[in-house]
């Protein structure tokens, strides 16, 4: 399989500009294709990752990426499948942000030995240029009949649309120019709302270039669930790469527990399994579905590729832990991650009788109901079931000196961080 057959096979292509003229391009040539992410936030999230892992495919199969983060563009906002005009990021946002980015972005890229790729900034080439340059030289080459056209636009002439925001299909058509004349770069790929930006790009490429300049535009789908939720969201946000926005425990579970109707095309979308692999474990799917092996593999791909093998280790640990309620081993940090989003609260060092300190620490409404559940035994101090109501409890049973795990009954769990810890 080529690069462009493996992506139809993992279902990753939604529309091409030439087909055929890419297919030939990429045989006879390594490719130099780019995609960028703009810095509305301080770190991706894996809806990023759905055109990034594409361009990771192409560096895999010996193309070269090139990464643009969009300091110049991040500032504008791009319109496309924003119902709203959206408020502007200061300058100094958008620069913190992209430096966060671009690190993560180096790590996506760089772990490959003699990674071949480049990371830019269009804030480079785009903030010396002055008003009268922009509309003598660039503007001229963009039709305003054209550009209200493309469905970005079209959708927003109703609610309304600024000019700033009109005017962002230019900035990242002129990126592609730029990239196609400075870098080589022949091929832009994106989400499939970026269709409009790309081809407008194309079209100032042919504009200044020549008619028949070898340069292309990719698309990919939409990723949609099978049960009409969207993708990537859960009740608690965005799944984030940034460990400390979503901890790799977190980060795993998410992965871990996705449907059967959805496993295998994330493993085909997500993952850098051959087609061998994913249909093996397609099959196991239908046959053994309980076993959820798809579900783990996923998991295990997904968890290593963005926090590494100790990121895994961390995530393996805590879920086991959970399963087992064995979780006295766990280090603080493991803890923090596995019930951190649990309900807790603090309280001092000093020692109480047990029975006191679980009302004390909001986790029993009486002490008569408190005393009847460590009767019967139904109180679980960091994994070890404790059946005395006077235990003398305090910072010394705490994990680390920091932290109290509380399980009553089956899986209700309490964190209780010590004061001052
Ligand atoms: N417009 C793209 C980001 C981007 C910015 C500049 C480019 O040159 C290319 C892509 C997005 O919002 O996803």
């Amino acid at each position: 399989m080529n690069i462009i057959e493996e992506l139809e096979w993992r279902g990753a292509i939604n529309q091409q500009t030439d087909e055929d003229g890419l297919k030939a391009y990429i045989k006879d040539n390594k490719i130099s294709l780019y995609c960028g992410v703009d810095p509305t936030g301080d770190s991706l999230h894996i809806g990023h990752l759905i055109p990034f892992m594409v361009l990771k495919r192409f560096q895999l199969a010996g193309h070269r990426p090139v990464i643009l983060i969009g300091g110049a563009t991040g500032s504008i906002g791009d319109p496309s499948g924003k119902s709203e005009e959206r408020n502007l990021q200061s300058m100094e946002q958008v620069e913190d942000n992209a430096r966060k980015l671009a690190g993560q972005m180096e790590n996506l890229f760089l772990k490959e030995k003699d990674a071949d790729f480049r990371m830019v900034n269009n804030y480079d080439w785009t903030k010396n240029l002055t008003l009268l340059d922009f509309l003598r030289n660039i503007g001229k080459r963009f039709n305003v009949n054209t550009m209200i056209k493309k469905d970005i636009v079209a959708s927003r002439l109703e609610t309304g649309i600024s000019f700033t925001e009109f005017s962002y299909q230019i900035l990242q058509s002129m990126d592609f120019l730029h990239l196609f004349e400075n870098e080589d770069v022949r091929l832009q790929i994106g989400g499939a709302d970026q269709w409009g930006n790309i081809t407008s790009g194309l079209e100032l490429i042919r504009k200044e270039a020549g008619a028949d300049a070898e340069a292309f535009g990719l698309t990919i789908p939409l990723m949609l669930k099978s049960d009409g939720t969207k993708f990537g969201k859960t009740a608690g946000g965005a799944i984030w790469l940034d460990p400390e926005k979503t901890s790799p425990y977190e980060f795993y579970q998410f992965w871990l527990n996705q449907n059967d109707a959805d496993v295998v095309k994330y493993l085909k979308y997500f993952t850098f399994l051959s087609k061998e692999e994913i249909e093996a474990l397609e099959e196991k799917v239908a046959s053994e579905p309980e076993k959820r092996e798809a579900q783990r593999r996923l998991a295990e791909e997904m968890t290593t590729f963005v926090h590494g093998q100790s990121g895994l280790q961390d995530a393996q640990t805590i879920t086991e832990a959970l399963f087992s309620g064995n979780i006295a081993d766990l280090s603080a940090k493991q803890i923090e991650q596995g019930f951190g989003n649990m309900p807790g609260s603090t309280m001092p060092k000093e020692g109480n009788n047990l029975a006191v300190w679980l009302v004390d620490a909001g986790i029993e409404g009486s002490r008569r109901q408190s005393r009847e559940d460590i009767n019967n035994g139904a109180i679980y101090i960091n994994g070890q079931r404790l059946q005395d109501v006077d235990y003398e409890i305090s910072a010394t049973d705490a994990i680390e000196g920091k932290y109290i795990v509380v399980r009553r009954g089956k899986k209700k769990y309490f964190l209780v961080t010590i004061e001052g810890a």
